[in-house]
């Protein structure tokens, strides 16, 4: 399912802090082909058209991981030609990001130090991947090693939005640590904002077992 939205800052993000939901980012440049791998991902199809995005898409999935149902929220947003800044909002409560690059343009390479720059100075800590998307047009890229995503530790994976190679597996991987992000957060302010949320579960269950003694005490008491 998708939702043309019409501006980030019109999501409402509290949604993020139940366990349930995770949201994941991508980023590239324009026309690296992010929408059409989420398109193949979720509809299994591709449609090949030109349609850049236009502000920001919300496609909704939900997955199962190890026995409990997420509710997987992925925005999708125009990448634009050259590396221009993305609002934060777009970073805001991410658990995971999938950064994208052609194959066919060396320069969507360069730029992804750009867009992981960026990345890190909002989210320092969530899980990343680099995609080389595009290899159906040319398989003898995938002999070529593409040093970015080994030095910063960052796993890679060669994809075709356009026949599907790889493209169930990168996503079910990012599903799955995302949501290990979540629970394990390694970002200090994550650890802060789910300490406050146990804090307040902690605080209404205590409240509901003061209201359950108090219907005790005031029910008659037979002897
Ligand atoms: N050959 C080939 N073409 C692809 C592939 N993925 C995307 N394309 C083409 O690349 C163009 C751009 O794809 P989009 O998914 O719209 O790119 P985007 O990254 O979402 O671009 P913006 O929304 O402008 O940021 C389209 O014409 C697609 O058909 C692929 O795996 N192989
Ligand atoms: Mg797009």
């Amino acid at each position: 399912m998708a939702d043309d939205v019409g501006s980030i800052t019109e999501v409402d993000q509290n949604k993020y802090d139940v366990d349930e939901q995770v949201k994941i980012i991508c980023l590239g440049d324009s026309a690296v082909g992010k929408s059409k791998l989420m398109e193949r991902f979720l509809m299994d199809e591709y449609r090949p058209q030109q349609l850049s995005t236009y502000a920001l898409t919300l496609y909704k999935h939900t997955a199962t991981v190890g026995n409990k149902t997420i509710v997987v929220d992925f925005w999708d947003t125009a990448g634009q030609e050259r590396f221009q800044s993305m609002h934060p909002s777009y970073y805001h409560k991410a658990h995971a990001c999938i950064m994208v690059f052609d194959v066919q343009r060396k320069i969507t390479y360069k730029n992804l130090a750009a867009w992981h720059k960026e990345l890190r100075e909002y989210r320092p800590e969530i899980p990343c991947c680099v995609v080389a998307n595009k290899i159906d047009a040319d398989l003898k890229v995938t002999q070529r090693s593409f040093n970015f995503a080994k030095k910063h530790g960052l796993p890679f994976y060669f994809v075709s939005a356009a026949d599907g190679t790889n493209v169930v597996k990168m996503f079910r991987d990012m599903i799955k640590r995302a949501v290990d992000y979540k629970q394990n957060p390694r970002d200090f302010m994550d650890e802060v904002m789910r300490e406050l949320e146990n804090f307040d579960l902690e605080k209404k269950e205590e409240n509901s077992e003061a209201d359950e003694d108090g219907l005790k005490a005031e029910s008659p008491e037979l002897d």
